[in-house]
């Protein structure tokens, strides 16, 4: 078999070794095909971009309603070695597009303007996704699918009724991706302290939406008083409606997530090619508050060979988190209701 080894990526994150960053370099064994459905958007094309670097991929696959075959053609040139394709909706695009994937991103659907709230795209957006799901459960039953598009809290119930219909029910393989939540919460606890932010890791739990994201910043090491703490809370739980008030009806965040997407695509494919130990936060079907009526939550998983592998409870929290938390499972519960009820 093949083995190359390239430094080309440029994280590498872990959160049982979380103080690191470091050009990346790894070993590749595994052929690995990536498909990214909506890969001529916002987040499509910097995300695509992100991944044609990386080491672990060996055919990138690119879906788009619109433009798809131009991004592709595009990103062809740049001298990585995976193979690009962009694919249309003519001739089963969709369906050859997830072919035999192992990793299925979908950032596919409508972006927020400024004064909607996430869970205003519910009816465009679980419509889209609902419609791809049926399509790749029958051509990749096999894959990892991460789910981008918002609202990520009522998307990822929504997928997983789609796939289910199709027959494909591997919980483990069904993973909403919270993990811009995680790079703003370092990124802004290291502009109050000055710190560096390789340096700083949150564990971000609940949802991907303002009162359901919560920081564990007690788990974070870092000290921090009332004001600040309520100050860097806020601001991690609301970061999505500062970009988009900046970006004034162009849209959300796309470099910054795609950002995020890649890093989140990076950890499943380490865990798909055997690495032990690749841990993240991640919003999957999860057994932590099932009692509570909840049944999708993030916390950290390890991701496997199989996707989410194992899912780790949320740990000490103080009396500020818990109360954190209650908020969130009470919205929460509702959003996944909303998904789980949706019919095209
Ligand atoms: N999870 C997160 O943290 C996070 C962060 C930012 C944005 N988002 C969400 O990601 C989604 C995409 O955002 P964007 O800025 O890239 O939007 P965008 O409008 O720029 O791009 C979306 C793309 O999806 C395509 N599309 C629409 N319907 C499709 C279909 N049926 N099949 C394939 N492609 C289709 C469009 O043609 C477009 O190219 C939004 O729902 C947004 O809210 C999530
Ligand atoms: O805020 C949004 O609508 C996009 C995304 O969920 C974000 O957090 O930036």
């Amino acid at each position: 078999m093949l083995r190359t080894t390239r430094t080309v990526f440029p994280f590498s994150y872990n959160c049982s070794r979380p103080l690191t960053r470091k050009l990346y370099s790894t070993t590749t064994t595994r052929p690995l095909k990536v498909s990214v459905l909506g890969a001529a958007g916002g987040i499509g094309q910097p995300l695509s971009l992100l991944l044609k670097l990386n080491p672990y991929i060996s055919k990138l696959s690119l879906f788009d309603i619109h433009g798809a075959a131009g991004v592709a053609a595009d990103l062809s040139h740049i001298d990585t070695s995976s193979d690009v394709q962009g694919y249309a909706t003519e001739n089963g695009g969709l369906e050859r597009s997830v072919q035999d994937a192992n990793v299925v991103i979908i950032s596919a659907g409508v972006p927020r303007k400024p004064n909607m709230t996430r869970d205003d795209l519910f009816a465009i957006n679980a419509s889209i996704i609902h419609k791809l799901g049926r399509a790749c459960a029958v051509v990749a039953p096999n894959a990892i699918y991460l789910v981008i598009t918002n609202p990520v809290n009522s998307m990822v119930p929504v997928l997983k009724n789609a796939l289910a219909a199709g027959g494909v029910r591997d919980s483990r393989k069904l993973i909403g991706v919270t993990t811009l939540d995680s790079v703003r919460a370092s990124k802004f606890l290291s502009q109050v302290k000055g710190a560096s932010p390789e340096t700083i890791r949150v564990p971000i739990v609940g949802g991907h939406s303002g009162a359901t994201i919560v920081p564990l910043l007690s788990q974070s090491g870092v000290q921090l008083s009332e004001k600040e703490r309520d100050e860097i809370v806020h601001r991690i739980q609301f970061g999505g409606d500062e970009v988009v008030k900046a970006k004034a009806g162009a849209g959300s965040a796309t470099l910054s997530m795609a950002y995020a997407g890649a890093r989140m695509t990076n950890a499943v494919l380490r865990g798909l090619s055997g690495e032990v130990g690749v841990t993240e936060c991640a919003y999957v079907e999860s057994p932590l508050y099932t009692d509570q009526g909840v049944d999708f939550f993030s916390s950290r998983v390890t991701l496997g060979k199989e996707g989410a592998e194992d899912i780790h409870p949320v740990g000490l929290i103080n009396d500020y988190e818990t109360g954190l938390l209650e908020t969130c499972l009470q919205n929460l519960k509702k959003s996944i209701k909303k998904g789980l009820s949706f019919v095209p």
